[in-house]
């Protein structure tokens, strides 16, 4: 399922986007007045092979979660069992990607890729690992119960996955796109919930962008000196341990990687093939584009950067792709929260070229 999926991304539709910068340049607006909003639509046309492209409705977004063996070296001060208990809060409608999603009118589907503690809630209630999700207009949150295991090893101490348990993880969020997409999914978001997981991001920064630990590490949930410090001892430990190959992107997920960071770099596939935008969230998020880019080159170009994460990895792994996030409002909560506010913007810049009069159109004369 990987090797088709990868083999479906393809280049953006020149044509469209042709078309929707012509039309860009004849609405009733000066050129370049709506600044990044501009050659947004114009990839989106590329990514449909339409102009107009569809509007991004309805959106989804999907929230991986997983729990970390790298836990054990103290890079972050929360209890494990925290994981758990929001995917409770999740499912319970309480967290803040709840809040920010009825605003939005999007759905969200909780995935269990690798949570170690037990779930607060009855397994049997939800998703069948194998089964389908269900289409994004019904109602309230749920959960896809895909466990590959329980949170990943230690990266210090060996590789945090195997290759099949990495395959397994990216497979689930090729899966989970592909059946949000079925269901009438017009965009994807990511969202992501684990603690400990700024580790395994800043190190999958490091090594795909090749910038220095302390340049791709953060202070995650808020970090006191000591423990970032230790945080940096840790990624750089583990990337002179296992020296992870970037043109290798399975290796690099099965080694220092995490299960969600794995499956949001399918989700990041499945919406490329599937020719959906992406939207992505915040470290996690990005961290797992960088394998997905290194997958599928092309996957680039259903990607679109919600916003630009406080965590100092995102904005490395940003530059590596060469996105420009939509909002920079200093968030640090992963969630899918940073994607879900910008939204607006991406939905804004496509109904533009739905509903904008030309200037013939209009009477209105042009300079
Ligand atoms: O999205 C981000 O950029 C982001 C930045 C810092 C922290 N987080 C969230 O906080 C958790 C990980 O933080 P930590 O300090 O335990 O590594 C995890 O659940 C993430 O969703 C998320
Ligand atoms: C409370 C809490 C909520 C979160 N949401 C995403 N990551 C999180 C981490 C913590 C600690």
């Amino acid at each position: 399922m990987l090797e088709s999926t990868v083999a479906a991304i393809r280049p953006l539709d020149e044509t469209a986007m042709v078309a929707a910068r012509d039309l860009q340049g004849r609405l009733t607006k000066p050129a370049g007045s709506l600044g990044a909003l501009e050659p947004l639509s114009v990839r989106l046309a590329g990514l449909a092979g339409a102009c107009p492209p569809p509007l991004p409705e309805p959106a989804a977004v999907a929230v991986f979660a997983g729990d970390h063996g790298v836990y054990a070296q103290g890079v972050t001060p929360w209890p494990q069992e925290v994981t758990a208990q929001m995917i409770g809060n999740f499912l319970a409608g309480g967290a803040v990607v709840n809040a920010f999603a009825r605003q939005a009118g999007a759905s969200v589907t909780v995935v269990d890729v690798g949570v170690a503690t037990p779930l607060p809630v009855d397994p049997a209630a939800s998703a069948d690992p194998a089964g389908p999700v269900r289409s994004v207009d019904s109602a309230g949150p749920r959960l896809v119960a895909a466990n590959v295991r329980a949170g990943t090893r230690d990266m210090t101490v060996t590789a945090a996955l195997t290759r099949d348990e990495a395959r397994a993880a990216v497979e689930t969020g090729i899966r989970v796109a592909g059946e949000l997409v079925d269901g009438g999914a017009g965009i994807l978001l990511t969202g992501d919930m684990g603690i400990g997981n700024t580790t395994p991001a800043a190190t999958l920064v490091a090594a795909f962008t090749g910038v220095d630990p302390a340049e791709a590490t953060g202070r995650g949930t808020g970090v006191d000196d000591e423990t970032y410090q230790r945080k940096v001892a840790v990624v750089r430990a583990a990337l002179d341990r296992h020296a992870p190959d970037p043109a290798d992107p399975l290796g690099v997920l099965a080694a220092v990687g995490g299960l969600e960071h794995a499956a949001l770099a399918g989700l990041i596939l499945g919406a490329a093939a599937r020719r959906v935008p992406v939207l992505l969230d915040g470290v996690i998020a990005v961290s797992g584009a960088l394998a997905a880019a290194a997958f599928a080159p092309d996957a680039v170009g259903a990607m679109v950067a919600g916003h630009r994460s406080a965590e100092p990895g995102a904005t490395a792994a940003l530059r590596h792709l060469g996105l420009d996030p939509l909002i920079d409002l200093g968030l640090r909560l992963g969630e899918g929260t940073g994607a879900l506010l910008a939204l607006p913007v991406v939905t804004g810049a496509v109904r533009v070229l739905h509903e904008v009069a030309t200037f013939d159109s209009a009477g209105v004369v042009e300079k």
